[in-house]
């Protein structure tokens, strides 16, 4: 999330607001109170008063969502068009559908939800997304962009048969749009010719500025709006002007047949049998509820493509790099707990009693600096990445070597693709992604890279729990995914410096590598100096401490809370092991049938899935050795969606993957063998 919030105070009133306290600042929602109620209050106010409505609940939203972090400049940008939506239609019967659904809070206000603004993305509190838990009127639990059409299509046609069916609107940003299953679903829908209202959210903002040439034409069509209000006024002029006005304004009309010719709005729509309604301003809630009214009586899709500006009222929207897509949560809101017995470990391996464990740079940090460090090293290394350049680390990156830097778009399958298009050819592309998101892509994983042994290494980010954003986000299936495709490295750096290692090790190596971390800080301090380290080789883990009965593997960032675990019990006289596994694939088969032959408990830690990660492959592998003798514990992710929390940490306690769930692993093992 990016988006610092503005200095406290710098909220703007709009300058109309119902009331004003003594020092100028608006008082209350008393509309907004209205419309909680009753659910037809909005379509029961005076039309006039709407433009209120939209000013009591932009206002709310700054002041909420501000208070708490979320997503914001989406929100902001939708205001208009959610009052206008909930005027037009009856969300308890008629159906809407918004994309990824990260600017739905304007419809969760106006859907009585108002109240819980202040649990936003904590834990136990509202959702940042959609979520049919929440309300009836929430149809799905969405975060991925490009499937609200699809969906919508879907409801649509499951009623285009009974007398009277339910009005079905979709709502969708233009850079999703931009995505694959985005016009699949237009393609469908445009010849089937069910009832069904797209609204196109036009801001021309992605999280940052959108890409691709489906942006740049909606582009024109905007700006062809913005020539359609200079030829009125050149009208306007030289009808004023009578002597020379006939001459000009014949040319005019040339100039406006040529025009007409050259951007026909919508074309692109109405070649898909799609009914072209626009460009709407965006933020004209009277207009938009007319040409809402009279989309609803048109049969087939109607696709309403409204312009607006995304974080509408946030005073440095205009000129922040995301348009306020996201405002971070306070500290206060965040903050890690301190761990009580929290420990500092040195480079000698060694341990000082301490105080809390310092944070070092974000995973994210440490993949873009070591990524910025191959380009300059390898002139065949690029990036690649689906509309996610800041979430991934990369805006300096793209700054510093734009040639090498491609950001598709919200197009995963594409960006795949294209990156073994380019191995193919020679280059050694990274694809930076979060694990979540290249799901999409799952297909042109196996065919265009497993398939044909080719060098693309993935850096997938946020793999493992995300916390606020909840399961949608959760990266926790990408070993499942790509454990059983043959020809993949799996690797899962503990710090900053191994993440640099295993970066450098996937661009040598002559097939695909899969190089997971998670949302947040690589330990401040390393616990083995890199001189000490083992080789980087894939199938070789690194043992960091030796113990007795009990050796636990961990994967990845959680080898810091198997090492805090292992120094907890070593006070208490239990000296448990402790390997860095490295790799998921393949595995230290060697070391693993000896520790499971030295051992009587093995534990594995995974910020995964339990079912197909890092533990089921040392379950597999330990069923084809003989000797073993060490019982297995797979720690990981129980066989359920793990709800959004305030902090990630929390996340990892409920799962029982965090310090206190192995400390608790293994005196439980070692209470139960002494009975
Ligand atoms: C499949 C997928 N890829 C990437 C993302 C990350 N993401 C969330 S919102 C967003 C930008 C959406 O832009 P747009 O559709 O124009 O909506 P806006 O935020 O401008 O209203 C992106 C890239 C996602 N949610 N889903
Ligand atoms: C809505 C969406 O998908 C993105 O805005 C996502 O929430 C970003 O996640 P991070 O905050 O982890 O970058
Ligand atoms: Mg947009």
């Amino acid at each position: 999330m990016s988006a610092p919030p503005p200095s406290p105070g710098s909220n703007p009133v709009p300058a109309d607001s119902p009331a004003l306290d003594d020092d100028g600042a608006a008082v209350g929602y008393p509309l907004l109170d209205l419309i909680e109620s009753s659910p037809d209050a909005l379509r029961e106010l005076e039309r006039e008063r709407l433009p209120e409505v939209c000013d009591e609940l932009r206002r709310f939203l700054l002041e909420a969502v501000l208070s708490t972090g979320g997503h914001l400049g989406s929100n902001l940008g939708v205001v208009e068009l959610t009052v206008a939506l909930h005027r037009v239609f009856d969300f308890r019967r008629d159906r809407v559908v918004y994309d990824t659904s990260h600017q739905a809070y304007p419809h969760k206000v106006l859907t009585g939800r108002r109240h819980l603004f202040p649990t936003l993305r904590q834990t136990g509190g509202m959702c940042g997304f959609t979520n049919p838990e929440e309300s009836e009127q929430d149809l799905f639990h969405l975060g991925h962009a490009g499937t609200s059409i699809s969906l919508a299509t879907g409801l649509a046609r499951a009623t285009a048969h009974e007398p009277d069916p339910p009005s079905v609107v979709a709502v969708i940003g233009d850079s999703s749009l931009g995505a694959g299953v985005a016009f699949e679903a237009l393609n469908d829908a445009g010849s089937a010719g069910e009832k069904l209202i797209v609204v196109l959210n036009d801001n021309e903002w992605s999280i940052s500025r959108s890409v691709g040439s489906l942006g740049r034409y909606l582009s024109r069509i905007r700006s062809n709006r913005t020539l359609q209000r200079a030829q009125q006024e050149i009208h306007n002029l030289i009808a004023s002007i009578p002597l020379i006005g006939d001459r000009v304004e014949r040319t005019l009309d040339q100039v406006r047949e040529v025009l007409r010719h050259s951007i026909v709005a919508g074309h692109v729509f109405e070649e898909l049998g799609v009914t072209y309604v626009g460009p709407l301003d965006g933020h004209d809630v009277d207009q938009l509820v007319s040409r809402l009214e009279a989309a609803r009586e048109l049969d087939g899709v109607v696709l309403l493509h409204t312009l607006t500006q995304k974080g509408k009222g946030h005073p440095d929207a205009p000129t922040h790099p995301e348009r306020v897509h996201a405002a971070k949560p306070p500290k206060s809101i965040t903050a890690p707990r301190a761990t009580p017995e929290s420990i500092k470990v040195q480079p000698s391996g060694g341990c000082l009693e301490g105080t809390t464990v310092e944070a070092g740079i974000s995973h994210t940090e440490a993949f873009a600096s070591a990524l910025a460090a191959e380009v300059e090293r390898d002139p065949r290394v690029h990036a690649i990445v689906a509309g996610m350049p800041s979430g991934t680390g990369l805006v300096q990156f793209a700054e510093r070597f734009p040639a090498r830097f491609h950001d598709v778009g919200i197009t995963e399958q594409h960006g795949v693709a294209m990156a073994a298009g380019m191995a193919k050819a020679g280059l050694r592309p990274v694809v930076a992604i979060y694990s979540t998101f290249l799901q999409r892509a799952y297909d042109q994983v196996f065919q265009e890279v497993a398939l044909q042994n080719l060098p693309v290494v993935f850096a997938m980010d946020r793999a493992g729990l995300v916390g606020q954003d909840g399961p949608t986000h959760n990266g926790v299936f990408d070993i499942a995914y790509l454990r059983t495709l043959p020809n993949f490295t799996l690797c899962a750096p503990r710090d900053a410096t191994d993440a640099r290692r295993m970066l450098e090790l996937g661009l040598r190596l002559d097939g695909p590598t899969g190089i997971r971390y998670p949302r947040g800080s690589c330990p401040g301090r390393e616990r083995v100096h890199e001189s000490e380290r083992a080789a980087m080789v894939p199938g070789l883990a690194e043992v960091l401490l030796e113990g007795e009965d009990v050796v636990i593997w961990a994967y990845g960032a959680l080898v810091p809370e198997a090492i805090l675990a292992a120094e907890r019990l070593r006070e208490r006289g239990i000296l448990v092991g402790v390997v860095d596994a490295r790799f998921a694939k393949p595995l230290d088969e060697e070391r693993l049938a000896k520790d499971l032959r030295s051992h009587r408990l093995l534990i594995t830690l995974e910020e995964h899935q339990r079912a197909g990660g890092f533990g089921s492959a040392v379950l597999e592998s330990a069923s084809r050795m003989r000797g073993a003798r060490a019982q297995i514990r797979v720690l990981g992710i129980p066989d359920r969606f793990q709800d959004h929390c305030t902090r990630r940490e929390e996340q990892l306690a409920r799962c029982g993957i965090d310090a206190d769930g192995v400390e608790r692993t293994v005196v439980q093992f070692l209470e139960r063998s002494r009975v």
